[in-house]
């Protein structure tokens, strides 16, 4: 392996465990120059190979697939960046990001500024990094400029129905979307939404005071009621239905991202995925850990958008997962400095909306989702299989002969103390929501295409991880 890549200086070896994750139940695996080249079972490693590395009984599974991360970079690299961003996801067993086109600046809109983009993330990033490109106003309704930022190299467009908190990233609307997927569908590649819609209705909550004490939870949840998710998603399947066989956005698809409401916003995306439609949907570790109820006053590190909701809400929201009626998570790790999420100040209407979560979110599901009975096989989906599928990544998301070596190797009964001692590599750690918490999960090694580059607290020397573009 190249020198400064990997901190297991071999490029052929083999894997070992007791618990491998695959369909077929294998006990190791063999990787030779960055690929799984082979899988076998009831091996007997006595004097045979030198260089086996035996987890024995820890968990070896697909390396995670995160299709929702804003790294800020370039532009906004105080936020986050891409060599702590991409860090802290190796921490966290995280092989493979597609980072957001918006929170960097400037927005990635264009081939332009998609140039910036790679070229910022060239050998500053440690696991692989793949990019969604922007639909806005601006580029929706030229087929020209999409068509040339697809070929470029973006896994898919991202859009929001709602203002995205960033100048330089304008709302859609549904004759956007619509104009935006029909370029989508000769590519083949997704469409993804921020679903809220700011109703008229409601908007005067929205104002100065919210209706209420600005440091009060409730006040900011008000202001965000699952009705405008609803709304958004009823505007969305106007247009989603095009994506049907036979219809003219036939081949394109349309992603719900980060969904909170888990009442008549999945009704509606059950609904279209019975007729056809091709639409999926994630929701994040957040909406799966917390409850409105939870969180304090003026306890800012929990707002984002769409808001936390109340803990029968999540109830419902695990049980759509365990269902099969959510596809997939992703963490929505959308950072910011300190002083923008106003902690001292504790002002739920005026902070920055976003969760910091990034090197967290495999344990975090994990233990959030003992109760409900998870396993190993559904981390496996919700967090490699499906993504993979979503961005595109054929050579990745599963422990399969041919395959990218993309794993994480953890030990699920191992708990530890998220507190101030514990390492995090993400730029700012004390805006994020999880601190404090006790979680079960730790991981022990990450290996992006067959380089260690994640061990017990340390990582390679040299940022080796790819820029993967859309062909
Ligand atoms: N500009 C953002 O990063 N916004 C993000 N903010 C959240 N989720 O609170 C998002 O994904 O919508
Ligand atoms: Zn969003
Ligand atoms: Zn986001």
């Amino acid at each position: 392996s190249q020198s400064g890549c990997s901190l297991f200086p071999h490029s052929h070896y083999w894997i070992a465990s007791k618990r491998i994750v695959t369909p077929q139940g294998i006990i190791s695996v063999e990787i030779k120059g960055g690929s799984i080249v082979s899988i076998v079972k009831n091996k007997d490693w006595s004097g045979k190979f030198k260089q086996v590395v035996d987890y024995g009984n820890a968990v070896v599974m697909p390396g995670l697939i995160d299709v929702h991360a804003h790294l800020d970079d370039p532009g906004r690299a105080e936020w986050e960046g891409f060599p702590s961003g991409t860090k802290a996801a190796a921490a966290g067993g995280i092989t493979t990001l597609i980072d957001m086109p918006l929170n960097n600046f400037p927005s990635t809109v264009s081939t332009e500024t998609l140039k910036l983009k790679i070229e910022a993330a060239e050998k500053s990033i440690y696991v692989d990094v793949g990019f969604w490109g922007g639909l806005v106003p601006e580029n929706a309704f030229n087929a020209t400029a999409l068509e040339a930022l697809l070929d470029a190299g973006v896994h898919g467009l991202k859009s929001f129905m709602c203002p995205s908190g960033i100048d330089d990233f304008p709302m859609t609307d549904a004759s956007h979307i619509k104009s935006g997927l029909s370029v989508l569908a000769k590519y083949k590649r997704p469409l993804l939404v921020h679903s809220e819609i700011q109703s008229v209705v409601e908007s005067h909550l929205e104002t100065e005071d919210g209706g209420g004490d600005p440091r009060s939870y409730s006040t900011y949840l008000k202001t965000r009621p699952p009705s405008w998710e609803e709304a958004a998603i009823r505007e969305l399947l106007t247009v989603t239905k095009d994506t049907r066989s036979g219809g003219p956005a036939e081949g394109a698809h349309l992603h719900v991202v980060h969904l909170s409401d888990a009442s008549s916003s999945l009704d509606l995306i059950k609904e279209a995925k019975r007729r056809g439609d091709s639409i999926t949907v994630e929701t994040c570790p957040h909406y799966l850990a917390f409850s409105a109820e939870e969180i304090p006053d003026g306890d800012t590190r929990f707002k984002c958008a769409p808001p936390i909701r109340d803990a029968a809400n999540k109830e419902k929201l695990w049980n759509a997962l365990m269902e099969g009626d959510i596809d997939m998570l992703s963490s929505d790790h959308s950072p910011t400095v300190p002083e923008l999420k106003l902690l001292n100040d504790g002002n739920f209407l005026k902070a920055w909306g976003g969760i910091s979560s990034i090197q967290f979110v495999l344990p975090v599901t994990w233990s959030y989702g003992q109760k409900y009975g998870i396993t190993l096989e559904q981390l496996v989906s919700w967090w490699s299989e499906r993504p993979a599928k979503l961005a595109g990544q054929h050579s990745k998301g599963a422990i399969a002969i041919g395959n990218h070596a993309d794993v994480v190797v953890w030990e699920p009964e191992v708990e530890f103390d998220l507190n101030e001692d514990h390492p995090m590599f993400v730029k700012n750690p004390s805006i994020s929501a999880y601190i404090g918490k006790r979680l079960s999960g730790k991981v022990l090694a990450t290996f992006v295409r067959g380089n260690l580059v994640y061990k017990e607290g340390n990582h390679a020397f040299a940022a080796c991880g790819s820029t993967i573009l859309a062909t």
